[in-house]
């Protein structure tokens, strides 16, 4: 049957990129989304927004939701030190598939747990099942209306603690109003909006909502 567009990115990587250099993995998929066929990437604009998040941060203990790919997954484990624990999840089984190939050519498979299944199962099992005591930092980018639902999943599960930042992809496109709304609102985070463009587009606004857990 033929290629799904996952796996046509997949492929022009294989054949462009160079295996083992997550740089050249990331400026692969950047150029096929800007030139060839769009595809809902964080991308290399709102990248850069979340690269100098992370380094700020310097994460040892790190979960991403929403792999997609495995486009921020790379672009995160490529400034982590081998001993950060970072989790990503995955729902959608093919999207997860190719994200596995993705990160095994980009050579950073022992810096990422991949885990795909739904993330209103993983994250009551985060504490248990893959020993976490408590998150550094929480990238969100999955279905947009189940931000709020795992928010306060991360929060009842107690993986929260004083100072985990907590960064949220596409507040502007597709949007993610209730999750603004209840971040901005609560009363339990710092939280501030980075306006930046949508992935692969020189004209649409984005942006990044990055929440810090007043513990
Ligand atoms: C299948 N799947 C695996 N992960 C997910 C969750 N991500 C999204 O849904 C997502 C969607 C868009 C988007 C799509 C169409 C459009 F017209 C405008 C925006 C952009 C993003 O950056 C996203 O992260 C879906
Ligand atoms: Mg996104």
């Amino acid at each position: 049957s033929a290629m799904s567009k996952e796996q046509r990115v997949l492929q022009y990587v294989q054949q462009n990129a160079s295996r083992g250099d997550p740089d050249s993995v990331l400026a692969a998929v950047d150029k096929f989304g800007w030139e060839t066929e769009w595809a809902m990437n964080l991308g290399d604009v709102k990248g850069a927004i979340l690269d100098r998040f992370v380094k700020e941060t310097a994460p040892q203990t790190m979960l991403e939701l929403g792999t997609y790919m495995g486009y921020s997954a790379i672009r995160i484990a490529r400034l982590l030190p081998e001993t950060a624990k970072f989790m990503t999840v995955e729902f959608d089984q093919e999207n997860a598939a190719v994200a596995r190939e993705m990160i095994e050519f980009a050579g950073l498979q022992n810096r990422i747990i991949q885990i795909t299944s739904d993330t209103a199962d993983v994250i009551p099992q985060l504490k248990t099942k893959y020993d976490v005591e408590t998150l550094d930092m929480v990238f969100i980018d999955h279905w947009k209306d189940v931000y709020v639902r795992d928010i306060k999943l991360l929060e009842t599960n107690k993986l929260l603690r004083k100072g985990t930042v907590v960064v949220a992809d596409n507040i502007i496109k597709p949007g993610a109003p209730e999750y603004a709304e209840y971040v901005r609102t609560c009363g339990k985070y710092d939280s501030t909006f980075h306006e930046s463009r949508f992935e692969y587009s020189n004209d649409d606004i984005d942006g990044l909502e990055k929440s810090v857990f007043r513990g």
